[in-house]
Order: C-alpha cells, then sequence, then structure tokens
C-alpha cells in the first residue's frame, strides 16, 4: 500500500510552487551572485549546454590551475567516522591538538565504543552504508568524488593493533602528555556548542555562531538548547545513524530554511512597522517561505525513491517493493523530525515530497567531503626527522602508531552539497577534477584543471573512476541518475 503523508495532501499547492523549476532568469541572477561572492575569477553558468545547466570557463586555465573552491550549503561528517576525526562541526577543520586528536580517538576505539569498521548487514545496508566502490582514499592524492552518503568501510586486513594502558590515554586527552614535534601542528582549540551539547565542537566563535543560526540551534540537544523536543531530536538522530545518514543533511537542510524563513521575515516586519506603524504581513508568510528555499530549489532534483539505482542484489521483478520499502523509510524518519522541529508555519517543508525531493538532490549532486588529518602529517613529519632525532622521536610516538594502527591517518569523511560545484556535468575524459591541496584544511570543494581548459570551453568533473571499462562506468553512473553520453561513452557505443 502506498504511503500517504496528509501534509502532501494539505499543502499540495504550495508544495507545487516550491518544486516548480525556477525561471531561468533567477536561475542565472542567483549563480551570477554566487560566482561573484566567491570570486570564481573566469567562471560562468550556462543553462542551455546538452545536459542542461554546466559550468564554462570564461578565462583561460592552465594544468594545475585552481578553478573553483566552493562552500558547502549544507554538510555532514559520517556518522561512523566521528570516532576516528574531531572536527568542527561547520567547517570541518580539525581541532584540538595532535594528542587530543590520538587520545580521543585510542580511548574511544578502546572502550569499544566505536561502530566504524563493519560493513553493515543491517536491513537497508544496500541503500545506506555501502563501501565505497570508488574510494579514493587509497589514490596518492586526496581527491573526493561526488558521493552516494555511503559511511565508507574500512579494508578489513587490518593490521593488529597494540592498546595501550587508559591512564596513558586519559593523559594524552588531559594534555598531560606531550609528544615530540607536536607543536609544529598547531590546530585551533575546540570552542564549545552554545546549546551545551557534546555532539558539536568548533574550530571558532564564528563557526559556532554560523552553524547555531543556520542549521544546529533546531536540531541541539544540549541543556541549554532552544529545542523544546531533545528526545524527538535523538530519536530522530538514532534513526538515521542506524539507516542511512542522508536523513540529517535532509534535516540540516530543512532548518536551514526555517531559520532564512524566520529571518527574512523578522527583517520585513521590523520594516513594515517602522514605516507603517503596523504590521501589514500576509499572515501565511508563504513569500518569504520561497524566497528561503531558493537554494535549495536552484538544485537538480528527483525523488529519493525514484531515482535511486536497483542495488545489484534486487531483482528487477522486486523493484517496486524495493522503491516501496525506501519510501516508507523516508517518510519514518520525516516523522520522526516532525516530531523533533516541526514549524507550523514552515509545514509544507515537512512534506512527503519535499523530504524526498531534498533527499533525492543529495545522491545525485553531493560530493565526498574529505579533509586530510594532521596526524598523518604529524608521523610523516616524525618519519622524515633526521636519524638521529627520529630515533628519539619514535620512542615516544611507536606505541601510539601501533595501537592507531593501519588506520592512523583515517581523514575527515562525510558528504556535502555544493551549490556550484553541483552544475559541473560529468566526462569520462575530464578536463577538472576534485583535489584538495596541500592548503584545504576544510570542507570547501577545490576543483582543479587537469589539463589547459580554454576560454568557453565546458568545465567537466568525472563522478566516478573513467578508467572503468565502458559498462562499469554506467553501472556506476546509473546511481546519479543518467548514462552518460560525453564524448569517449560516444566514441565507445556509438
Ligand atoms: C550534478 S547534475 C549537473 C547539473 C545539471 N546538468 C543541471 O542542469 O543542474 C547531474 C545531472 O546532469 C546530467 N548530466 C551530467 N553529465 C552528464 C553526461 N555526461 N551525460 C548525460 N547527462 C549528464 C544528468 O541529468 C545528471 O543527473
Amino acid at each position: 500500500m502506498d504511503v500517504i503523508c496528509p501534509l502532501d495532501v494539505e499543502f499540495s499547492d504550495k508544495i507545487s510552487l516550491l518544486l516548480k523549476p525556477p525561471s531561468s532568469e533567477d536561475v542565472q541572477n542567483y549563480f551570477d551572485k554566487i560566482i561573484e561572492e566567491r570570486q570564481c575569477i573566469g567562471l560562468k553558468i550556462k543553462q542551455d549546454g546538452e545536459f542542461g545547466k554546466g559550468i564554462y570557463a570564461d578565462s583561460e586555465f592552465k594544468e594545475g590551475d585552481l578553478v573553483l573552491k566552493d562552500q558547502m550549503l549544507v554538510g555532514a561528517q559520517h556518522s561512523s567516522n566521528k570516532v576516528d576525526c574531531l572536527v568542527c562541526s561547520y567547517c570541518f577543520r580539525f581541532i584540538g591538538s595532535i594528542e587530543l586528536q590520538i587520545g580521543r580517538k585510542l580511548y574511544l576505539q578502546q572502550l569499544g565504543s566505536s561502530v566504524r569498521k563493519e560493513c553493515d548487514t543491517e536491513t537497508y545496508s544496500h541503500i545506506s552504508k555501502k563501501c565505497r566502490l570508488d574510494d579514493s582514499s587509497d589514490e596518492e592524492d586526496d581527491s573526493h568524488r561526488t558521493s552516494h552518503n555511503e559511511g565508507s568501510c574500512s579494508n578489513s586486513q587490518q593490521k593488529e593493533t597494540v592498546p595501550l594502558p587508559e591512564e596513558v590515554l586519559e593523559s594524552l586527552l588531559k594534555g598531560d602528555v606531550k609528544l615530540p614535534y607536536a607543536d609544529q601542528f598547531n590546530l585551533p582549540s575546540s570552542v564549545p556548542c552554545p546549546g551545551g551539547c557534546d555532539e558539536a565542537q568548533y574550530c571558532s566563535k564564528f563557526c559556532a555562531d554560523a552553524d547555531w543560526e543556520l542549521f544546529h540551534s533546531s536540531l541541539c540537544t544540549g541543556k541549554n538548547s532552544v529545542s523544546s523536543s531533545r528526545e524527538s531530536i535523538l530519536k530522530f538522530i538514532e534513526h538515521a545513524n542506524e539507516t542511512n545518514d542522508i536523513f540529517i543533511l535532509a534535516a540540516k537542510a530543512i532548518s536551514s530554511t526555517i531559520s532564512r524563513y524566520k529571518k527574512l521575515k523578522e527583517a520585513q516586519t521590523e520594516q513594515q512597522v517602522r514605516f507603517t506603524g503596523q504590521n501589514g504581513i500576509d499572515s501565511s508568510g508563504f513569500s518569504f517561505l520561497l524566497e528561503a528555499w531558493k537554494p535549495m530549489s536552484m538544485g537538480y532534483k528527483r525523488r529519493w525513491w525514484d531515482c535511486v539505482a536497483l542495488p545489484d542484489d534486487v531483482d528487477s521483478c522486486d523493484e517496486a517493493s524495493f522503491r516501496m520499502e525506501i519510501k516508507e523509510l523516508a517518510f519514518q524518519s520525516l516523522d520522526l523530525l516532525k516530531k523533533a522541529i516541526f514549524v507550523k508555519e514552515c509545514a509544507p517543508l515537512f512534506s512527503l515530497e519535499i523530504y524526498g525531493q531534498i533527499i533525492g538532490m543529495f545522491e545525485l549532486n553531493n560530493l565526498d567531503l574529505v579533509v586530510a588529518s594532521p596526524v598523518e602529517d604529524y608521523f610523516l613529519y616524525v618519519d622524515d626527522l633526521p636519524d638521529k632525532e627520529k630515533e628519539e622521536a619514535e620512542r615516544i610516538t611507536r606505541p601510539f602508531l601501533d595501537a592507531l594502527g593501519d588506520d592512523y591517518s583515517a581523514s575527515c569523511e562525510g558528504s556535502a552539497f555544493f551549490p556550484l560545484q553541483s552544475c559541473m556535468n560529468h566526462s569520462c575524459c575530464p578536463n577538472a577534477k576534485a583535489f584538495k591541496r596541500e592548503e584545504d584544511k576544510d570542507g570547501q570543494a577545490t576543483i582543479i584543471a587537469l589539463r589547459p581548459i580554454s576560454k568557453g570551453e565546458e568545465v567537466t568533473i568525472s563522478y566516478i573512476d573513467e578508467d572503468l571499462p565502458f559498462e562499469e562506468r554506467q553501472a556506476l553512473l546509473a546511481d546519479y541518475g543518467f548514462r552518460c553520453k560525453c564524448k569517449k561513452c560516444r566514441g565507445e557505443n556509438p
């Protein structure tokens, strides 16, 4: 039986308006403004390309040039990665100190609270926590690919680790033990969540305030949280962690839209009262909701349960029940979210149609969020020391490296939606790629030219491993909802 969400029926007109494709003028203005704000000199957006909108070079780029640095609209660290790395919950920069990063990871691992390293066998594993096929972590560079919100599963052939006494880890955590040369790797100190929860920590007050204003104030479970439904938020988060952490991203997208809505409405009310002495705002405030939704309206989207590719282990005759199963899963999640953060004035955002479209948008556009670990840099630094210094340093650092095992260099991993980068079309012979450089220590997307790009040429990236054979490429691209029609594919399959 089909899932019926009462809000979809009650607000069908408003939902249609929210999902109506924006006019080409609105699209152009929106992206031109972002290009200007990001100071992406030499790029422009065009809407009349073969595959809809795309990014084009407006000047020449040489091989290795930075083409674009894009800030995320919404992003989250994978829940399974939180044991490995302590990062700013807003910009995903590593925080604390080398000692804290190592001590915390070993402490949590040894406490046995780790949920990582298990290639899930839960009911929904085929749609949520797939092992990454296109894992870029074993490439020598730090490139990141468009992602499908999977928690990456580590190599099962891990070297045995050698645990350390709890007292040693506690001293590391408290800052009583200083590791040699760790002061060469200064990390920003941790700024606590204004709501008092332990889940979110920041690299600066700026990030703490920005996250609070946009996302976290409605999703915080701390004692100073403004939310009246801490229990419900916890239940929603628990469900997302157990099934698919893309739901956390969807919740962040909804809470940021609500927060923009409230700000727009407040500003307009203030202005009206100042000029007329009365509040003449339309009580439904739907025009503000439309405006607040604008960043989401610009993303390429389809309903999640319609666009997700059929997993290999699901027979095509079971396709309808598979799609119904994930629709029901989305409905369960939405129900928990409604109990946690529902705002009556923004009710259409809590319809299943909108929820499905938001998740579908992330499925089709998201990029893997990867930030390299300073702990890896630290151990490499020690390894590169002159023999005498290295021997002395390693006497202290070796037990920590042995306790960490092969996984000592785990990066921060997550998934994020980037407004400009998500306009880049795919090519199996791309001229650019997502690539983190030495200085890219946060969660921004960095796109670098792979070869010279001439003025007027479209900038393309590969969403998958483009060196795979034709059919394998098409199978992977099915996860992004299309069959590739790039030059290389046309050549191989005319
Ligand atoms: C991330 S979006 C890129 C922006 C998109 N063109 C738009 O109009 O918003 C990805 C979608 O663009 C289209 N697309 C991108 N590259 C393509 C390719 N090489 N062949 C066919 N369609 C492609 C597909 O519809 C795909 O689902």
